[in-house]
């Protein structure tokens, strides 16, 4: 029986401040990178010097998702500054199969991640080779944003699916308006990792709210 992870997001968090942030969410496994390109989404946040420099500072699992365009530009470059985990997004990539071996062959594990309006069979050929699967639950480019529930039915889909393939490690992600409320149906539905943002960030206690959601769900999945 494996536990819940919570990973953090640092896209709300103070960037002048960032040594000071990331200490204070230490008892969280991962670390989430939001990398955003004013193209993919309409908002820009930064570059692979600030996961360089943030891998200096943690031993966290770094897991950067990737809200760009023409990703293959870039993924050596965040694998040079230290990331884990690198996350690109299915609608940005036209070869996803190659993306998905390029992040794999530089050592680093490999997620895809989809928009809500994206369907899940859009990864039915490529989830035998993931390492993780991210499914968004709000529009990607802002934190604070409402969990669209319809994305229980793919989170479902991709447990499903990974029992039938045997793919008893693969990571099932979940991004976008995570919070007390709506982790316990997001665990129930078989994910693994639960990215949270203004949940985390927002709160007064931010261990104890990194404690609540990663067992809210009775920790089992
Ligand atoms: O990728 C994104 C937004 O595009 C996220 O990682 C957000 O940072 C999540 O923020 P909350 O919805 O948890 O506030
Ligand atoms: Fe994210």
């Amino acid at each position: 029986m494996t536990g819940v992870k919570v990973a953090p997001s640092i896209l709300t968090a103070d960037f002048t401040r960032i040594k000071e942030e990331i200490n204070s969410i230490q008892d969280a496994e991962w670390l989430h990178i939001d990398v955003m390109d004013g193209h993919f989404v309409p908002n820009i946040t930064f570059g692979p010097k600030m996961v360089a420099d943030i891998r200096k500072w943690t031993d966290q699992v770094l897991d950067v998702h990737l809200m760009i365009e023409n990703p293959d530009q870039f993924i050596p470059e965040f694998a040079k500054a230290g990331a884990d985990y690198i996350t690109v997004h299915q609608e940005a990539s036209v070869h996803l199969h190659r993306t998905v071996y390029m992040i794999k062959n530089l050592g680093l594990k490999a997620g895809v991640a989809l928009n809500p309006a994206t369907p899940v069979m859009a990864l039915e050929h490529i989830l035998p080779d993931l390492d993780l699967v991210l499914i968004m639950s709000v529009n990607p480019g802002f934190g604070g944003q409402s969990f669209i529930p319809a994305s229980l039915k793919k989170i479902r889909w991709v447990r499903e699916r990974a029992l039938e393939l045997g793919l008893t490690d693969l990571e099932i992600q979940v991004d976008g308006g995570v919070n007390l409320k709506t982790a316990p149906g997001i665990i129930k539905a078989g994910a693994t990792i639960l990215v949270a943002g203004s949940a985390v960030i927002g709160a007064s206690d931010r261990a104890k709210a990194i404690a609540q959601l990663r067992y809210c769900g009775g920790n089992l999945v």
